[in-house]
């Protein structure tokens, strides 16, 4: 059996191979049921869940992802979410890789985002924001710019020196990054904006989105979170990765839908239509379009395999 590294998925696979590879995976498919996620009670800090994530292709491989999101892992200098994904040959079950669940999800989750927004994000997007500095920022700052000419980032994070920092590690790969502390006047002037942090309040407002921009929410994973408020929601043309998840777990897309906003059927598609032609993604530069993931076990599953076959290379 084969052990892949954080450090293997980083050599042998670019932003863009798994940007194709999941858009492979959501167009072709799989047996993928509903994750499982459980409250993990915490007496000094916030509840951490544990997930568990199956995926399966007749007659093909089959994986299952094991993860944690901890949030008071902040205090820790850990990351929020860790994992370990188990590839298995589907015929025999016989198990073939072990690979670092923490930094395939990191991945596969910015993979997804980018899957999108080569969909939704205007073709000229060369201005974003990121939202939040941990670990899925520059993992979403690079398959961003796998898809489209990003050269301007600016990072807001509610501890200002770790934006700071990160826009000097994102400064090396070339683009033109800055942190800032000025949220809503970067918000104004981007093209995209890519939101991953544990918030269960809104950070970015509907009424600080210029016409054509794209928003990417990948934080909220649960009800009780949320990014945007629900003037986003409003505003925006709405895509999810998966109806079935975002549109129970996404705190933005659930408070939205609670609050009378939006409607369950202002939903224009997931990733599913999206890579199959069934849906549109953008069809003007002036609209305003809103990306929301929470996960699916078939972005694991299809990144899994892409990495075991490249580093079996
Ligand atoms: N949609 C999907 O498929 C996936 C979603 N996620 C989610 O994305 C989010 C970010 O993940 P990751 O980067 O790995 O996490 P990290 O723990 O590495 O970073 C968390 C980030 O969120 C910020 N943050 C935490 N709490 C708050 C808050 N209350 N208000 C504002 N900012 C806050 C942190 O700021 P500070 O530095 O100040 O602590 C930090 O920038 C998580 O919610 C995670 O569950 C992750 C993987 C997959």
């Amino acid at each position: 059996m084969r052990f892949v590294s954080a450090e293997d998925i980083d050599k042998f696979v670019s932003p863009r191979d798994l940007v194709e590879a999941l858009r492979d995976g959501f167009a072709h498919g799989c047996e993928a049921p509903l994750r499982s996620h459980f409250n993990m009670e915490r007496s000094n800090e916030d509840d951490a869940t544990f997930l568990i994530m199956p995926a399966w292709q007749k007659d093909g491989a089959a994986g299952v992802k094991v993860a944690a999101v901890v949030p008071g892992n902040s205090a820790r200098n850990l990351p929020a979410v860790s994992g370990t994904y188990i590839l298995l040959d589907a015929v025999t079950g016989q198990p073939s890789a072990v690979i670092d669940g923490t930094k395939l999800t990191t991945r596969r989750t910015a993979a997804a985002s980018a899957l999108a927004a080569d969909y939704l994000a205007r073709k000229d997007t060369t201005d974003m924001v990121m939202v939040g500095s941990g670990a899925m920022a520059p993992q979403l700052i690079r398959a961003h710019a796998s898809v489209r000419p990003i050269k301007n980032v600016t990072i807001w994070n509610r501890n200002g020196d770790k934006a700071n920092k990160l826009a000097g590690e994102i400064a090396e790969l070339g683009f033109n990054a800055t942190g800032t502390d000025d949220l809503e006047g970067a918000c104004k002037a981007a093209d995209l904006i890519s939101c991953a942090t544990l918030s269960t309040e809104a950070l970015v407002r509907g009424d600080w989105l210029r016409d054509g921009t794209h928003v990417d929410l990948v934080g909220a994973f649960k009800p009780t979170m949320r990014e945007t408020d629900d003037a986003v929601m409003k505003k925006c043309r709405i895509y999810v990765d998966s109806f079935e998840g975002a549109s129970a777990e996404g705190g933005d897309v659930v408070q939205a839908i609670d609050s009378g906003a939006i409607a369950k059927s202002d939903i224009i598609g997931d990733l599913f239509g999206l890579t199959r032609g069934e849906v549109k993604g953008r069809e003007s530069d002036g609209e305003c379009t809103v990306f929301k993931s929470v996960g699916h076990s078939l972005e694991d599953f299809a990144a899994a395999v892409a990495v075991v076959k490249a580093v079996g290379k």
